[in-house]
């Protein structure tokens, strides 16, 4: 089990904590911290607060993910799709949001509008070599087996 810190950004006591929506869901929603509804025209992108704060062991990172509902129905998605927080970033959380939708699409506060997984980051090193043990693939790449 992994302790998460979670902060308030001043002005967002009405917002929840991230939050799983069921007892297996996989990733925590988040509420978007908007003062104001924000409007996203199609092909637009927007940077919404979530107006929180975190802290969490190095060993974890977090995934900002589309909503599939949102996705669907709207066209909105996460254009850096899986976003990356980094165990040390203590700035507010934002989610890069963009519109491939048709109609504009008013986002209001207090809108579950991503979600949030955790993930492990393994210790890695790397080192520098001139020669790369051989495999059956070799380069081959971007659909070589066929499609
Ligand atoms: O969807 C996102 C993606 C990033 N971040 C914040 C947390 C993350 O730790 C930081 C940096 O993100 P990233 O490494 O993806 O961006 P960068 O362009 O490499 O910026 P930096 O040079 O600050 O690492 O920005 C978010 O709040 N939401
Ligand atoms: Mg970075």
């Amino acid at each position: 089990m992994y302790q998460v810190l979670f902060k308030r950004m001043p002005g967002n006591e009405d917002l929840a904590i991230p939050k799983r929506m069921t007892e297996g869901s996989a990733g925590f929603d988040l509420q978007a911290a908007v003062d104001e509804p924000v409007t996203l025209e199609p092909g637009e992108r927007k940077l919404i607060p979530t107006g929180f704060a975190m802290a969490m062991p190095n060993e974890l990172e977090a995934q900002i993910r589309p909503r599939s509902g949102l996705a669907y129905k709207h066209g909105i998605t996460c254009l850096n799709s899986p976003g990356t927080i980094d165990a040390d970033y203590r700035g507010e959380v934002k989610v890069l949001l963009v519109n491939l939708g048709d109609k504009p699409f008013t986002i209001e506060r207090g809108e579950r509008i991503a979600q949030m997984l955790f993930g492990l980051v393994p210790k890695v090193t790397i080192e520098e070599t001139d020669t790369l043990p051989e495999t059956v693939r070799g380069a081959g790449g971007f659909g070589h087996t066929g499609v």
